[in-house]
């Protein structure tokens, strides 16, 4: 079974009415769908936004259903000059939190410089990274390169964050610490380490709803990035009746 997450209404719509044979379900203050698209079981849930959110439902789920894949979608913040625009697609190789560390007299260091890991446990250390690269990413990136121009779809770390990244002076931090980061969500980080815990694969792919370092919501292209992110997902699911991880 594969569990296709999203923060808000909006960026699982596309997905729910796409689910045959749907039962709506609570699992502790969530809610959730089960169903099947073609032969494939699926769970679609809904995490509310943010970290908290996303990991609490992560985990309620993990340890009640047996769940193969995490997929986590939605919009999400490029930046800017990398070859994003609206309504692009982007893939996650890596997830990076923005801030987790120590703010010292000389500047920000990571958890990995401080060596303080927010887990550290069965020989396993997370820090404020986590790699994705493996064969599940590398196989769903040549899917959506075969489905879309390369122009319009690119792979790299997402940054998670608690704010977004609205104005000049956060981006030029932002670009300083992780200068090869290409999106930035408020998720990512969270679902990516219960996934590792849990030894999960994950998956997260977003729509370019806006660009970093300007907040005029007005600009956001909310229903294009989520609508456009569904069909993609929905075309995999439907490709392929069974995911091979
Ligand atoms: O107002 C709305 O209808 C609405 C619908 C969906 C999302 C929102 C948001 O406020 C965005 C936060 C939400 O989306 C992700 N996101 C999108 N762009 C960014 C960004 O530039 N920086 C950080 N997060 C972003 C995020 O993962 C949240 O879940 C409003």
């Amino acid at each position: 079974m594969i569990c296709v997450l999203g923060a808000t209404y909006k960026e699982i719509s596309l997905l729910l009415s796409s689910l045959v044979n749907v039962q709506s379900l609570n699992l502790g203050k969530s809610c959730l769908w089960q169903g099947k698209i073609k032969k494939q079981n699926l769970i679609v849930a809904l995490t509310g936004i943010g970290p908290v959110n996303a990991a609490y439902l992560t985990t309620l789920l993990l340890e009640k259903y047996p769940i193969k894949m995490v997929v986590l979608t939605g919009c999400g913040g490029a930046f800017p000059g990398i070859g994003l625009e609206l309504g692009n697609i982007a893939l996650a190789n890596e997830e990076i939190w923005a801030e987790a560390g120590a703010y010292t007299e000389e500047g920000w260091r990571s958890l990995a410089e401080i060596n303080l890991p927010y887990w550290d446990k069965e020989g396993k250390r997370l820090f404020h990274r986590f790699s994705l690269k493996g064969l599940h990413t590398e196989f769903f990136g040549k899917e959506i390169s075969n489905l879309l121009s390369s122009e319009t779809f690119k792979i790299g770390p997402f940054i998670t964050v608690l704010a977004s990244t609205g104005n000049q002076q956060r981006l030029k931090v932002l670009k300083q610490r992780f200068p090869e980061g290409i999106c930035e969500n408020m998720e990512g980080a969270a679902v990516a380490q219960i996934c590792q815990m849990y030894k999960l694969p994950f998956l997260e792919i977003r729509g370019i709803s806006n660009f970093l370092g300007e907040y005029r919501r007005s600009n956001w292209e909310i229903d294009l990035a989520t609508n456009n992110v569904q069909k993609i997902i929905i075309e995999l699911l439907e490709r392929h009746q069974k995911w091979p991880f």
